[in-house]
């Protein structure tokens, strides 16, 4: 199973501080961008890299590595999402944005598409989803359905909370796609949210609590 709990020290700091009661929205909102910065980090690390020649400070050649220039699409599901494009975008300025939109129906749990809007040639691109919150998996499985469904067969998934119920679900719908976590959390409570988690994630993104 490619799921990837990021141990990084900064990583599991940060996540700590997510975690207090009474967090300001500015605070969480801070935080979940530069997890969203750190995790891509980690999610990138396999991207190629080629040789490129450029003149160096004292006018000699110098043989640098850049990316191979492979297009990259974020995907932040709405709401919560939102929350880290900004620190993802930090790392991948150049990054085309799909925004999908979903909530959960919180009496059946399941998923509500109510918005799509993919970057163009999705087909060649890079997909990284990110959302706070990978719970029951039903998100995540329809966002990741609707991909595939588009052409897009190089996904990551970028969340800062997974419960092992909802892992389980999205890697026995897609066993290819690896998921970047900050924590793998103990369970679902009997309302599908994760504990210890985070609590509502939108909800202290947007400051809707
Ligand atoms: O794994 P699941 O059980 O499907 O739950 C996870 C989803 O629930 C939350 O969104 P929510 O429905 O609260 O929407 P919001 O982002 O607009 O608040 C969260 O941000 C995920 O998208
Ligand atoms: O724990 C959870 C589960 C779903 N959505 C959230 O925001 N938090
Ligand atoms: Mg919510």
């Amino acid at each position: 199973m490619p799921l990837h709990v990021i141990e990084h020290p900064l990583v599991q700091h940060k996540l700590g501080l997510m975690r207090e009661a009474g967090i300001s929205t500015k605070s969480f909102r801070e935080l979940a961008n530069e997890l969203g910065n750190l995790l891509t980090y980690e999610a990138t690390q396999d991207f190629a890299l080629e040789p490129h020649q450029i003149k160096g400070w004292d006018g000699t050649p110098v043989t640098v590595q850049r990316l191979q220039g492979k297009k990259v699409t974020v995907v932040p599901i709405l709401r919560a999402g939102i929350g880290m494009l900004e620190g993802v975008l930090g790392l991948l300025p150049s990054a085309k944005v799909s925004v999908v939109g979903l909530y959960r129906n919180e009496e059946t749990l399941e998923p509500v598409a109510y918005f799509e809007k993919l970057a163009g040639e999705i087909s060649q691109r890079t997909a990284l989803v990110i959302d706070p919150m990978l719970a029951t998996g039903g998100t995540m499985i329809a966002t990741l359905d609707m991909l595939k469904q588009k052409g897009c067969n190089d996904i990551r998934v970028l969340v800062l909370v997974a419960a092992p119920e909802g892992v389980e679900k999205v890697s026995a719908a897609h066993p290819e796609i690896p998921i970047y976590t900050a924590a793998l959390d103990d369970h679902l409570n009997d309302h599908g949210y994760i504990v210890p988690g985070l609590g509502d994630a939108g909800d202290k993104i947007f400051g809707t609590r």
